[in-house]
């Protein structure tokens, strides 16, 4: 079913049903996110928020229902939808074996940036003087900040961010924040997981969507 867009809605859930080890973890779940949004996917351990994140970021299926971005079916637009997505998971893509450094340009590369200087793009995210640490001798905070670091830089609309405040103290976590504000700001999106509350994003400015654990 292709729904007629509204003119900031960038991704539109339509009656998503998740079906794991047959158990449902959500039934003809609906929602839009706008241009502008914060939106914080809550719920219990297991309630099946990392399912939804993959789900909006088409990484894997729905057994019912569809999403859209800007009005289309993302599986008839997954280029454009690729393009302006950022998505970072829980093991937020970061390999051991390569360089602070190393691995900002990777990730910076398959996303169609070059060129770009690295070391102030580390700056922001506090790794100055760990640009050729290994991210493998880094510590867990570290570790997540390299990955972190591209949301200083990228030009993607929608972020998709599993539990992006995991082992980021609580200045990091204040920074990414102010980061979200900006981005919503600035006409994207970000949906995310957190078992932490925030505090510079204010009430008015989260929107939150609710999973519970269900028995069945
Ligand atoms: N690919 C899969 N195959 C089978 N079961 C899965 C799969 N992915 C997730 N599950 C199950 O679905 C349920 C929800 O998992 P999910 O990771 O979405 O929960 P969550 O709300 O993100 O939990 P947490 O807060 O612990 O991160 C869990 O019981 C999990 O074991």
């Amino acid at each position: 079913m292709t729904q007629k867009p509204q003119t900031n809605v960038l991704v539109h859930a339509n009656e998503l049903t998740c079906i794991r080890e047959e158990r449902i973890l959500f039934d003809e779940l609906s929602f839009d996110i706008h241009a502008g949004d914060i939106v914080q996917i809550e719920g219990p351990n297991g309630a099946g928020k990392t399912s939804l994140l993959r789900i909006i970021a088409g990484l894997s299926r729905p057994y019912a229902g569809e999403v859209h971005y800007q009005g289309q079916d993302i599986t008839r637009c997954r280029d454009e939808f690729n393009h302006d997505l950022l998505y970072l998971g829980h093991l937020a893509g970061v390999k051991s074996e390569l360089t602070a450094e190393e691995n900002l340009n990777f990730n910076l590369r398959i996303s169609g940036y070059d060129g770009f200087d690295t070391s102030d793009i580390l700056a922001n995210v506090n790794l100055s003087g760990f640009e050729d640490a290994l991210a493998g001798h880094l510590s867990a905070g570290q570790h997540r900040r390299t990955a972190l670091a591209r949301l200083w830089h990228t030009n993607c609309r929608v972020w998709i961010l599993d539990e992006p405040f995991t082992a980021i103290d609580k200045k990091g976590v204040e920074e990414l924040e102010r980061l979200f504000i900006k981005h919503a700001e600035s006409g994207g999106c970000v949906i995310l997981t957190t078992h932490q509350d925030m505090s510079v994003v204010s009430d008015e400015q989260l929107r939150k969507i609710r999973l519970d654990y269900r028995f069945v």
